[in-house]
């Protein structure tokens, strides 16, 4: 694959205004499937489960089969809504989007066209430095996953040049949310921050919901970043590109800079850009062509004639009204306040994405500081070597566990950064390492003292000194001490006693 040729970030926005749109698909964690019985498992048994088991009659279109809408997807797909500030329509419909391609056995998918469930909204994102930014909703409609294929011998991911494919339909009819941006102005140079955040924003709303397990590099969530520059002053929109499923929100911020830069050039060589979907390579960091697309493309759309317009009760909308959680810009700031965490503060707990640890372990006993150092300090480091989550290595419980350790004074931070790693490596929790690695600090003052007096007789020169009042000399005692209690003891109570012994 060639390289295209990239203008630099800054004189592409000297030149262009880039213009962006998201499309964010959203799978839906219900039981069964949007249409059908057939089960609708969580990740780990969706993706073990054998090609074209989870499957019923009705996601393969096979005759005299008749699709029944799911209620719960109905139910989530309005929460969604109203979470995104929309409006719910009194009625609305399901449409037939016609297509022919083998991923969709009956040659159309069911989707939403003309009168999606919700409408008309916005989001607001928060930019890493505390900027909100307004992203316009146009709509979010129900629509139902289509299968997968995959393309063997041949050229890899070209049906055209495949030998054959296999299709596998457990995906089919699984329920999906699109929800579907207005086109958004304003973002300038921060429109690659804007974009991830408007997806990581997405993410939190989802999940406080509830509706989907919400992983990108599940596909549970999948981004379609449209961006199109026009010249400075220029009125008309400039063409768009459309690039698929990015999945990390490293990589939507990622491939909008890669947009923005490669068409920049283009357009200043004086080509034009072609209206196309493209493909995002995590591994180069660039994006390719896909299919050329043209807003002409005939789906033939037309009413749904197997199902009847969902009109849902006005009480079922203000029940979900009522029950919608606390949108992600709030929560954070209300969080901020009531922990009394500077921006700094705040901002390397959320980059770490540990805000919700960070919340569990206040309300397992820990003080917001503490919570705070333990997850963006020692458990994010062990993350980075061990290259997990930090949230997988320990649960928010034995963190506050370890830290009323150390403010018992069992644990000094030392002692208590190796019983963290115990607790890591799975030996129990705190309190059992601590017992069975032998790990507290010995608060004996009688085991102290006799090793106070041996190292004081040990350095009779050091206790002369101390006695003729150069305090500061007790150091080479108190490092003595502290290396025979195998740094098992509080410096601070030594110190004390070391004074205290060499007065006497
Ligand atoms: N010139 C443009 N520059 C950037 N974004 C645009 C431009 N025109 C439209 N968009 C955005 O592109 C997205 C188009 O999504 P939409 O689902 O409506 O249509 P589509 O991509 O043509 O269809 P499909 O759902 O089949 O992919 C929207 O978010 C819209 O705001
Ligand atoms: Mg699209
Ligand atoms: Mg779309």
């Amino acid at each position: 694959m060639a390289t295209a040729k990239l203008m630099d970030f800054d004189k592409a926005l000297e030149l262009f205004e880039p213009v962006l749109g998201f499309e964010v698909h959203v799978e839906l964690n219900t039981n069964t499937k949007m249409f059908s019985d057939a089960p609708n498992p969580a990740n780990e048994a969706f993706h073990s489960a054998a090609p074209n088991t989870l499957i019923a009659p009705v996601d393969l279109g096979l005759p005299g089969s008749l699709p029944v809408v799911n209620e719960t997807a109905i139910r989530s797909s309005i929460s969604l809504g109203l979470a995104l500030g929309c409006s719910i329509a009194e009625s609305s419909r399901f449409a037939r989007k016609n297509y022919f391609y083998p991923d969709l056995g009956k040659n159309y998918q069911i989707s939403q066209y003309d009168e999606p469930i919700a409408f008309e909204g916005s989001v607001e994102v928060e930019l890493e430095d505390g900027t909100l930014v307004t992203i316009p909703i146009e709509r979010a409609h129900m629509e139902e996953d289509a299968g997968k294929l995959t393309h063997m011998g041949g050229a890899t991911g070209r049906i055209q040049g495949a030998e054959y494919s296999l299709v596998d339909y457990n995906r089919a009819g699984v329920p999906l949310v699109e929800i579907v941006t207005k086109v958004i102005f304003g973002a300038e140079h921060r429109a690659p921050e804007v974009a991830k955040a408007y997806v990581s924003t997405i993410r939190d709303i989802v999940r406080s919901l509830g509706i989907s397990e919400a992983r990108l590099e599940r596909g549970n969530l999948r981004c379609d970043a449209n961006v199109s520059l026009r010249p400075r002053g220029a009125e008309k929109l400039g063409t768009r590109t459309e690039t698929k499923n990015v999945n990390s929100m490293r990589s939507v911020e990622r491939a909008v800079r890669y947009e923005i830069q490669r068409q920049a050039q283009i357009l200043a060589d004086g080509g034009t850009i072609t209206q196309e979907t493209r493909h995002w390579h995590e591994d180069t960091g660039t994006t390719s062509p896909g299919r050329p697309k043209s807003d002409a493309d005939d789906y033939r759309y037309f009413p749904e004639p197997d199902l009847l317009p969902v009109e849902p009760a006005h009480e079922l909308i203000e029940e979900l009204r009522a029950a919608l959680p606390e949108q992600p810009v709030a929560r954070r700031r209300r969080l901020k306040a009531d922990w009394g965490f500077t921006d700094l503060e705040f901002q390397d707990v959320r980059n770490g994405g540990l805000i919700d640890e960070v919340e569990a372990t206040i309300a397992a006993g820990a003080t917001p500081a503490t919570a705070r150092k333990w997850w963006t300090g020692e458990i994010s480091r062990l993350a980075n070597t061990q290259e997990k989550d930090a949230a997988a290595l320990i649960s928010p419980q034995n963190v506050a566990a370890l830290q009323l350790l150390v403010d018992a004074g069992t644990l000094t931070d030392k002692l208590a950064r190796q019983v963290l790693e115990g607790v890591i490596a799975g030996e129990g929790t705190p309190q059992e390492v601590v017992d069975a690695r032998g790990l507290a600090v010995v608060s004996d003052d009688g085991a102290l003292i006799a090793a106070i007096d041996e190292a004081l007789a040990a350095q009779p020169d050091v206790l002369a000194k101390i006695q003729d009042g150069k305090v500061q000399a007790a150091g080479a005692v108190i490092g003595a001490v502290m290396k025979a209690m195998k740094g098992q003891a509080d410096a601070a109570r030594v110190r004390e006693l070391v004074l205290e012994r060499a007065a006497q």
